[in-house]
């Protein structure tokens, strides 16, 4: 059943559309993944579903609540991790739940909250004393103590180091697993793949497609490639000539062949033929980076 809905939203700034029309769903219970490069549009249309922003057209539905009209009402079921959010230095960690709990009618239990996401030892250390990932940690916990039923997590694991951010990977699946519903607003492909049921690739502001990390990748998947040294030299008519390739490039001594269908097959017995042998031979399969490339025709680094 779907706990947001967003429909036909537009938000521009001026001439730029950070918005442009997007519209999904997100179902009770699942990690929504909402993934796009630098500027795509993410932080507005999540802002929208917050009621921090305000849209120019179309309609966002949280629970049945528009964020506009109904913001008071929003705020006790929706929490929220902002972008790089900063506590004072001196506020220590219990007094920084304290302050947050005072917000809503029905808090989580700090305590429980402060244990769970392994905070334990930490309720008397100020906020500028904590390491990276236990701050991203506190940020976490502040978005959960209101015992909301929808969390927003925007660039989760921004900064942190390859432990601090598997750690923080478990602790989402076990808020996920406590039936929080989670937009989860990213630019990592591990961490989508991981960790997103369904996501929304955004860019510029429009939404390029809504699937399953493993849906994404099954529409570019007929492409596979092989990779190998070969023994000799050859020409790349050699291989462009098979139906099952369409493209050869070199990297240095490496060849790289794109195509489909029995790409593996067809390359290594035309070789065989040639008395070509092929050295590290591999075939790589299709990545969640792939799809991106694929769907939006660029890399989500650019
Ligand atoms: N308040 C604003 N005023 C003017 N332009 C804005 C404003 N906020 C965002 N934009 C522009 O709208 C576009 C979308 O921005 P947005 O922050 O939603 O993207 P994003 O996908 O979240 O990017 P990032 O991954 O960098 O956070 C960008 O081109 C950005 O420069």
């Amino acid at each position: 059943m779907a706990i947001i809905e967003v429909k036909d939203l537009v938000k521009h700034y001026g001439s730029q559309r950070a918005a442009d029309g997007i519209s999904f769903t997100v179902d009770e219970g699942e990690i929504f993944g909402i993934l796009g490069p630098n500027g795509a549009g993410k932080t507005t249309t999540v802002e929208c579903i917050e009621g921090l922003r305000t849209r120019d057209s179309g309609s966002v539905s949280v629970m049945g609540l528009d964020p506009e009209r109904d913001a008071k009402e929003l705020k006790q079921v929706l929490g929220i991790q902002l972008q790089e959010s900063r506590l004072p230095d001196r506020l220590r960690v219990g007094e920084a739940l304290d302050l947050y709990r005072s917000f809503y009618r029905n808090p989580a239990d700090p305590e429980r909250l402060i244990e769970s996401l392994g905070l334990g030892g930490k309720r008397k250390t100020p906020f500028g004393k904590l390491s990276g990932g236990q701050q991203q940690r506190l940020s976490i916990a502040l978005a959960l103590v209101g015992n909301p039923r929808v969390a927003v997590l925007d660039e989760l694991t921004t900064g942190l180091d390859p432990q601090a951010r598997r750690d923080t990977w478990d602790l989402i699946e076990q808020v996920r697993d406590s039936g929080v519903t989670i937009i989860l607003v990213t630019h990592f492909m591990d961490e989508a793949e991981r960790l997103c049921d369904r996501l929304a690739v955004i860019d510029s502001g429009k939404i390029v497609a809504v699937d399953t990390p493993s849906g994404l990748t099954a529409r570019v998947s007929a492409e596979q490639r092989v990779r190998f040294r070969p023994s000799a030299e050859f020409a790349d008519a050699l291989l462009l000539d098979l139906p099952e390739v369409s493209a050869v490039e070199r990297n240095g001594a490496q060849v790289v062949v794109s195509g489909g269908g029995n790409l593996l097959q067809a390359v290594a017995s035309v070789l065989a033929r040639n008395h070509i042998v092929a050295a590290d031979l591999r075939v790589e399969q299709v990545s969640l980076d792939d799809a991106f490339v694929a769907l939006t025709g660029k890399s989500i680094e650019n």
